[in-house]
């Protein structure tokens, strides 16, 4: 059951902001010249509740789950890598977990269903690379959406109760900061359709190369979106407004729903979320269609080199903290930013005012 769908985000907490606003007018620094560093703790501040924001308790959670669609040819990769990523992940080699080791970050994979299954040695070297390692029985993956639901409704509420929970598990262990991340080869062919899907946009609008496919690729990607569009459209519109739930039921897949509802829970929990590329922009952004207010407890760290991720960012008003041409995914971009984030906390916190300092301030 969705029933926890309509628990309300919880509010951001005003009287911190105010009080983190006064506090960096009198820092040792001329008005606003920290310019987004200073926005960025503010929102820290005003979503922990707290006049003095840390992000030293980052919690990465990578959502990983196979693609029917992937057996159309739409990525560059063969789908056995999402299993094999997932290995790595667990041994420690993959750039998200170079990236959480760096940041003294917690790392938590989730299965939701790879089409190869996974080793069992594999899932012992979680232990010892110190990260977690979840698997949620749904199916091996999704069918391919072309032609017929990439899941069912049970297998949807199961992928974002998986979401949900892990958002708990977070929360339980004193999280301060929720990244998500995810694994899936096809995915940014899922993510493509989602997103057109929601916002009404013809698939060449946001369309890209993913893992590094051929232009003629992408117009290949983009028919198949179009085609899959046409087929489900009917589906989309239960009643007269579009369902955001029917879309992702008929074009998955399983890591994108698990991200929303990660998502979505973080945000009544009141649990910081830092979103990272384009895929889960676009989960972001189905979070954002079921519940318009946990936007607010969303930051989002970067812009990925995938070109649809600009529009989904416009869709929802997001300011990427950084533009590094990176297209990876995994929860890789969100946690590179939690370094500008780590100092955004430390200056906030730490600088001295102007009168402890002795520095006169503007008359
Ligand atoms: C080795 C490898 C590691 C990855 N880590 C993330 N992705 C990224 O690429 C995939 C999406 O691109 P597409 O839609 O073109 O398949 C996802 O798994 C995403 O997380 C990877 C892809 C590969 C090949
Ligand atoms: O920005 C992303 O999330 C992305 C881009 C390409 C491939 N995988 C993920």
């Amino acid at each position: 059951m969705l029933d926890w769908l309509e628990i309300s985000v919880k509010a951001l907490n005003k009287e911190t902001k105010a009080a983190a606003l006064d506090r960096q007018q009198i820092l040792t620094k001329p008005a606003g010249s920290l310019g987004k560093m200073e926005s960025l703790a503010v929102s820290l501040a005003t979503m922990q509740g707290s006049e003095r924001p840390s992000v030293d308790k980052t919690f990465i959670t990578v959502f990983a789950a196979d693609h029917g669609i992937a057996a159309e040819g739409v990525s560059a990769y063969p789908q056995a890598v999402t299993a094999q990523m997932i290995a790595n992940f667990l041994a420690g080699g993959a750039a998200i977990s170079v990236c959480a080791r760096e940041l003294g970050a917690s790392l938590e994979i989730v299965n939701l269903g790879a089409v190869e299954p996974l080793p069992h040695e594999f899932i012992a070297l979680a232990e010892s690379s110190q990260s977690q390692f979840h698997q949620v029985n749904i199916s091996n993956g999704t069918l391919s959406f072309l032609t017929q639901q990439a899941m069912t409704e049970e297998q949807l509420v199961q992928a974002m109760n998986a979401g949900k929970e892990a958002a708990e598990r977070a929360f339980e262990q004193g999280a301060q900061l929720f990244i998500g991340g995810e694994m899936g080869i096809g995915n940014t062919t899922t993510a493509t359709a989602l997103a057109c899907a929601l916002l009404n946009r013809p698939a060449l609008d946001i369309a890209g190369p993913g893992t590094g496919i051929t232009p003629e690729g992408i117009k290949f990607k983009a028919q198949m979106i179009e085609q899959a569009i046409a087929f489900h459209k009917a589906a989309f519109y239960k009643t007269e407004v579009v369902n955001p739930l029917a879309i992702l039921t008929c074009l998955g897949g399983f890591e994108i729903v698990a991200l929303c509802g990660a998502y979505l829970r973080s945000a009544q929990l009141g649990l910081p979320v830092l979103v990272d590329g384009f895929i889960c922009s676009v989960a972001a952004l189905f979070a954002q269609s079921l519940n318009q207010e946990c936007r607010e407890w969303m930051v989002f760290s970067h812009q990925s080199a995938e070109p649809g991720h600009r529009i989904i960012l416009e869709a929802m008003n997001g300011e990427p903290i950084l533009k590094l041409e990176m297209r990876l995914g995994e929860g890789s971009g969100a946690a590179i930013a939690v370094s500008l984030l780590k100092t955004a906390c430390a200056l906030h916190n730490q600088m001295a005012t102007f009168a402890e300092a002795g520095v006169d301030d503007k008359g």
